[in-house]
């Protein structure tokens, strides 16, 4: 058994991997003041309930883009395993088989999304990930990370209108029925939601054409099947792509240690 760590700035996400495939994931809020302590009490508790030992986790790996929560959540997993969790950043870089743009930059979610992308499609494809940023990372289909995007993700740009006016108050992310909003609610809704709808088709498109037209697209990341409209923009969405891609760079780590 693995215990994959994927901390994002909303959430923190745990995947129990067995072999073959996830046979749990387990989300939980990231929040900075959290003690090592209390997310090891709910990962000990997620593990009981599932009735898995802690002995038959033979495998830790973490990724983070939250630096405060790093070292916090790698000494809980050294701690309650009894050794050190392979951490995803520039110093494992070059073993996989990945050229990565600036590695000492990128987002290891990022580096993640592009291996994951990699191994299942051997294309060049952008992976747009939908979690407190909107992200489009491009891969090649040599495993050259080509290019990213970064954007406000959708719960954050709701947010940031209420954060940042008098008036406006937080709304649920719902694709309104017209672009024509006859509410307050409905107004937000059909400039984000339906605003987002096309950030996505128009930075797909351009991607698209800065590559000739050569590229899949694939959605991962918590929000990713928030705007069913845009179903059809993807070859696929695939909620555990970022797990995936951590859980294959420990493989890859760990091959490479034998
Ligand atoms: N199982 C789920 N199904 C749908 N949405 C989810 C699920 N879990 C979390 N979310 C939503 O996804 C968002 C977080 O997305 P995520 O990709 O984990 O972001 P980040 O990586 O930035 O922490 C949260 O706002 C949460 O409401
Ligand atoms: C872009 C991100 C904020 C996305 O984080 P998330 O939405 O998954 O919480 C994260 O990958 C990050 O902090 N990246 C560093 C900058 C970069 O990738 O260039
Ligand atoms: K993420």
């Amino acid at each position: 058994m693995q215990i994959i760590v994927d901390i994002g700035n909303t959430d923190a996400v745990f995947g129990l991997y067995n072999q073959t495939h996830w046979q749990h994931i387990w989300r939980t809020p990231a929040r900075h003041d959290e003690s090592a302590e209390s997310y090891e009490a709910r990962l000990r508790l997620w593990l009981l309930e599932a009735n898995v030992p802690l002995s038959s986790v033979q495998l830790t790996v973490l990724s983070s883009v939250v630096p405060t929560l790093t070292p916090t959540m790698r000494s809980m997993l050294g701690e309650l395993f009894g050794f050190e969790p392979i951490v995803v950043g520039p110093g494992i870089y070059p073993l996989l088989p990945l050229e990565i743009l600036r590695p000492h930059e990128i987002g290891a979610d990022l580096v993640a999304n592009a291996l994951a992308a990699y191994t299942r499609y051997q294309r060049n494809c952008v992976v747009v990930d939908f979690g407190t940023a909107l992200t489009f990372t491009t891969v090649s289909g040599e495993g050259k990370i080509i290019g990213v995007a970064i954007a406000p993700g959708l719960k954050t740009a709701i947010r940031s209108l209420f954060a940042n006016t008098a008036q406006l108050p937080e709304v649920p992310i719902e694709v309104p029925e017209s672009a024509l909003g006859t509410s307050t609610t409905h107004a937000i809704q059909a400039g984000v939601v339906l605003g987002y709808e096309g950030l996505v088709r128009s930075l797909l498109d351009r991607i698209r054409a800065e590559l000739d037209g050569d590229c899949l697209a694939v959605a991962t990341g918590g929000l990713s099947g928030r705007i069913p409209s845009l179903r059809d923009a993807f070859t696929d969405i695939v909620p555990s792509l970022t797990l995936d891609g951590v859980r294959l760079i420990g493989e890859t780590v760990t091959e490479s240690t034998k």
